[in-house]
């Protein structure tokens, strides 16, 4: 099913399921978060726009939401004919681009989901500020940034804000928003009522570390690593106990290689330059021998497990 188009312009068609301000909306950045993003709000009737940097992350982009629209559709509308229904119409909001500067002239929002380092991300607001409407709210995704040290990038602080998502977004129900000392009420409000129009339940959060999932979940996760370098456990049977022990749906190595092991040591490389002296945050040599081998979790085929391609 060739569902997808190129940007040419952006078409006006949204569903009463929305009932917020907030109907054009621009995800910059495919992978395994922009892509989730961006489907599902074009399954609740947003405009949408997704861009990465080049047409084959794209279509991987494309071939990935195809698989997950599918298995929501099926979970929703079992097997009838509401569901290729509702895959067409879904699809039909969304359109692709590689230019992230002419995509976000007619955004309501920016969902900004690229690779979690601070320069590249201010780089992209920078140049995203001179481009979009002035009403445009800006929106980060990052995992472990500042969102204050990243709208500094912008004029537009009061329309600045976090918005943090969660791997699967199709599945996961939380959003985490994030106000820093500028964002205005009239945003925070905006950026909440569109995480209830995309179907989540929001939390909010101040700008610190990890918010509060990840404050909690990433040195969890590196402590599991401590415990797999010093030899106490196998990754398998950690991730045992931590299922059936604990009642995680995933262990923590699984979950790690769900991630994207290259996330994993972005975020906690960041938090130990900034907190040097917090030996939670110190970095893990098994993680990073990995990652330079390119082993990046289940993305790349193979990181504390094997997958097949
Ligand atoms: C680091 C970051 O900043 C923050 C983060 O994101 S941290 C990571 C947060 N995420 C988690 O903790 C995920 C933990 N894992 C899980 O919740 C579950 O293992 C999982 C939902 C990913 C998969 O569930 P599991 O039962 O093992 O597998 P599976 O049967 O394939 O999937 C369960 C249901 O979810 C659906 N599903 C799973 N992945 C999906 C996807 N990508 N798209 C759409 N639907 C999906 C399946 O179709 C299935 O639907 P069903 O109930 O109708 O059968
Ligand atoms: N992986 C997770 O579980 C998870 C969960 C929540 C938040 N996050 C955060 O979301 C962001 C993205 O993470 P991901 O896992 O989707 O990463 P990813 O590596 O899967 O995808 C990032 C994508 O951004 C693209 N990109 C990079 N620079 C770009 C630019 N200037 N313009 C357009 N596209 C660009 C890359 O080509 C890539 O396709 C990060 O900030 C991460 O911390 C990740």
């Amino acid at each position: 099913m060739a569902f997808f188009t190129t940007l040419t312009s952006r078409t006006f068609s949204h569903s009463a399921m929305m009932s917020n301000s907030i109907k054009n909306v621009t995800v910059i950045g495919s992978g395994l978060m922009g892509a989730g993003i961006a489907q599902v709000a074009a399954q609740t009737g947003h405009s949408v726009i997704m861009v990465d940097i080049d047409d084959a992350l794209v279509s991987k982009a494309q071939k990935r939401i195809q698989d997950s629209i599918q298995r929501v559709a099926k979970k929703k509308f079992g097997e009838n004919e509401e569901a290729s229904k509702f895959i067409s119409e879904s699809l039909s909001h969304l359109t692709t681009s590689t230019d992230a500067v002419t995509s976000v002239g007619s955004a309501d929002l920016v969902v900004e989901a690229i690779v979690e380092n601070l320069d590249i991300k201010k780089k992209l607001f920078m140049q995203l500020d001179k481009a979009a409407p002035s009403h445009t709210i800006f929106a980060s995704n990052t995992s472990s940034l500042s969102i204050a040290k990243i709208a500094d990038a912008t004029d537009r602080k009061d329309r600045f804000g976090g918005l943090h998502f969660f791997n699967p977004v199709p599945v996961m129900k939380l959003l985490e928003v994030v106000r820093i000392a500028e964002t205005s009420q009239d945003t925070y409000d905006a950026m909440c009522g569109w995480g209830k129009a995309m179907g989540k339940v929001t939390v909010e959060c101040k700008d610190t570390p990890g918010f509060i999932v990840n404050r909690l979940l990433v040195p969890y996760m590196f402590e599991a690593v401590r415990i797999l370098e010093r030899g106490d456990a196998s990754a398998r049977d950690i991730d045992t106990a931590m299922k059936l022990g604990a009642g995680y749906p995933m262990g923590p190595f699984e979950l790690m290689d769900y991630v994207g092991l290259d996330t994993g040591k972005f975020i906690v490389d960041g938090w130990h330059k900034e907190f040097p002296d917090e030996s939670i945050f110190n970095p893990s040599p098994l993680l990073n021998k990995l990652v330079e081998e390119g082993k990046l979790g289940v993305k790349t085929g193979e990181g504390f497990y094997k997958y097949k391609k």
